[in-house]
C-alpha cells in the first residue's frame, strides 16, 4: 500500500515544494511533460505524488483521498469549516507567504480603518439602497473576520480572479484578496486598511485526519515523516 502526497500542479508553489522535499532527500518530479499531471517520487518507497490544483488540495485531504498535502493555510481555512478536525498542520514550509487583506480605493482619503469602512458602509446603503460590495473568493474568512470586527452593513460579491479589477469595473466598492508585494493593489489604486489584515498565509504541509491507513501505509508515513525530520 502506498500513501498519497498532494502537491500544487504548477507555478511557484509546485517548484518550491519540490525544492523543499528535495532538500530532505525526497525527490519529487513530474512524470512526463510539463502538461502531464502525473508525478514521480525518488528517495523513498511507497509514496505516490498526486499533482492537483492548490485550491482542491484541502477538499482532497478532508475526503481522505490524499494522506498528505501541500497548500496555503488560507485555502485550508477558507475551504474547510472546522479545519482543525479534518487536517493537522505538520510544517510551515517558509514560502508562499501572502496576506489576506481588506482594501478600499486609495481615493477614499478619510477611510483608513474598519471603523471608517463601517461608517462608509452605512452611509452607502442609505444613499444607494443596497449594501456596499466587497469582492472576494475568501467568503468564509472575510465574513468571520468582519463579524468579529463589528462591520455588518456590507455584502460579499464573488470574484474568483482579477479581484482588484472589480472596483474599476464598478462591480464592487472594496476588495478582500491575497497580497504579497502589494503591486497589484497599487496598480489598481487600492489601499489596505490599517487594521484590515484578515490572515497571514504560507505554504504548509498538512496531514489528513480523515484518510484511513492500513499498517503498511502507517509504516510508510512514519518513515517519510522521519526522513522529513517531522516525527
Ligand atoms: N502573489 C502571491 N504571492 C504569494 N503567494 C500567493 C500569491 N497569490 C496567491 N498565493 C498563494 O498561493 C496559493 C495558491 O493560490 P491560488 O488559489 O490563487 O492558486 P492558483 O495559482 O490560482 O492555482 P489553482 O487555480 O490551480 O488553484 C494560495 O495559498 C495563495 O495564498
Ligand atoms: O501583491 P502582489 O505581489 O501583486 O500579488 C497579489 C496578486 O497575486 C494573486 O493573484 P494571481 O496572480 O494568483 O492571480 P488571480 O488574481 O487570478 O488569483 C492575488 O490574487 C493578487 O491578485
Amino acid at each position: 500500500m502506498s500513501i498519497k502526497l498532494g502537491v500544487p500542479s504548477k507555478g511557484r508553489l509546485m517548484e518550491k515544494t519540490f525544492d523543499w522535499f528535495g532538500a530532505r532527500g525526497v525527490r519529487l518530479s513530474r512524470a512526463g511533460s510539463d502538461r502531464e499531471y502525473a508525478g514521480a517520487v525518488d528517495g523513498i518507497d511507497g509514496v505516490e505524488l498526486v499533482l492537483l490544483s492548490a485550491g482542491e488540495i484541502p477538499r482532497e485531504l478532508s475526503a481522505g483521498r490524499i494522506h498528505l498535502g501541500v497548500t496555503g493555510t488560507d485555502l485550508v481555512r477558507e475551504k474547510l469549516g472546522g479545519w482543525e478536525q479534518k487536517v493537522e498542520e505538520l510544517a510551515q514550509l517558509g514560502f508562499g507567504h501572502a496576506d489576506l487583506v481588506i482594501a478600499v480605493p486609495a481615493a477614499w482619503v478619510d477611510v483608513d480603518t474598519l471603523d471608517d469602512l463601517d461608517a462608509v458602509a452605512s452611509a452607502f446603503r442609505a444613499q444607494h439602497g443596497f449594501r456596499l460590495r466587497i469582492a472576494t473568493k475568501y467568503h468564509r474568512l472575510v465574513r468571520d473576520f468582519l463579524r468579529d470586527q463589528g462591520v455588518a452593513d456590507y455584502q460579499l460579491v464573488d470574484s474568483q480572479g482579477a479581484t482588484e479589477g472589480t472596483v474599476k469595473f464598478e462591480t464592487a466598492e472594496a476588495v478582500a484578496d491575497i497580497t504579497s508585494s502589494g503591486d497589484t493593489l497599487r496598480a489598481n489604486h487600492l489601499k489596505v486598511l490599517s487594521d484590515g489584515l484578515v490572515l497571514q498565509s504560507q505554504a504548509t504541509l498538512f496531514r489528513s485526519r480523515c484518510a484511513v491507513l492500513c499498517d503498511d501505509s502507517r509504516a510508510v508515513l512514519a518513515k517519510l515523516l522521519e526522513q522529513l525530520s517531522l516525527d
